[in-house]
């Protein structure tokens, strides 16, 4: 379980960029954060990895403390930890099997991770999980040789090598094409119920946080503004997030399982 309490994350003198936040995320769930741009999506997943150094406040993943955690402790809570990134972050001259095994450069020895001479189960792992996704057949090309699916779906291997506790994914698909993002969006889907896994998205397609996620949060200049199921996020909900600062409507419109009349939407009106 993944519980965030009063998270408060400040870069120098500015105003914060995320300000007293709380969420939790239990079980399998796949969660969407959207938000215009600044609300502080990355912010907050990068808070939660640790990529971010958080100002205050506490994130614990299933009971531990992440926050002030520093040198062996934090690479330990890190491990558990899998992030897909929208570049995917390759390295584009090592293969497919390379990368993928990069995901276990926090488990195995210094020579190991030098001389890339990983355990015989950490190999079977990378080729049943590269099986799941469809790139077992590319395991000795070169990463750069595939197209950007693919490549996603290499991040996303490598990702679950770290027997991740928790997968966080900022802005998987949107260097993709709509087909492809769709691919990877249910394939994000899948896993999370595979695996029991619970998944937060980044996403500023909100067509697609409706259609693939079962929950969605909404952040406006660092505060949680919505918090519901898809089928509540209607136009006061777009509204209120994007309101004044962009209106990606046809998305709503466009959703196939937009309910725009459904429910009372989750937002609430503290917004700054
Ligand atoms: N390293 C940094 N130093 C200073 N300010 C930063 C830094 N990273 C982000 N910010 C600022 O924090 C705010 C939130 O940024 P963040 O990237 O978290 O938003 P976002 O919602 O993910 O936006 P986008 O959808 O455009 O990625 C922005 O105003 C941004 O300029």
């Amino acid at each position: 379980m993944l519980e965030i309490s009063k998270l408060v994350k400040r870069y120098g003198h500015d105003e914060p960029v995320l300000k007293e936040l709380d969420l939790r995320v239990e079980g399998s769930s796949v969660v969407a954060i959207v938000g215009a741009s600044g609300a502080g999506k990355s912010t907050m997943l990068r808070c939660i990895n640790r990529l971010v150094e958080p100002t205050s406040g506490s994130i614990r993943l299933n009971g531990r403390e992440l926050v002030n955690l520093k040198g062996a402790a934090l690479r330990r809570a890190r491990r558990r930890i899998g992030m897909v990134f929208q570049g995917f972050n390759l390295i584009d001259r090592l293969t497919v099997m390379e990368n993928v095994l990069a995901g276990r450069l926090g488990y195995v020895n210094l020579y190991q991770a030098v001389t890339r001479r990983y355990p015989q189960q950490d190999i079977e792992r990378a080729f049943t999980l590269m099986e799941r996704v469809g790139i077992a057949h590319y395991a000795n090309k070169r990463a750069d040789a595939l197209s950007g699916g693919e490549r996603q779906r290499v991040g996303v291997v490598r990702a679950l090598m770290q027997e991740p506790e928790i997968l966080l994914a900022d802005e998987p698909t949107a260097s993709l094409d709509p087909r492809t993002s769709e691919q990877i969006m249910k394939l994000l889907q899948s896993l999370a119920s595979e695996l029991s896994l619970p998944v937060l998205i980044n996403i500023h397609n909100v067509a697609q946080a409706k259609t693939y996620t079962e929950r969605i949060v909404g952040l406006r200049h660092g505060k949680m503004i919505f918090d519901g199921a898809p089928a509540d996020f209607n136009k006061e909900a777009l509204e209120a997030i994007y309101g004044g600062i962009e209106a990606p409507e046809e998305e709503l419109v466009e959703t196939p399982s937009a309910s725009l009349d459904q429910g009372k939407p989750g937002v609430t009106h503290d917004q700054a």
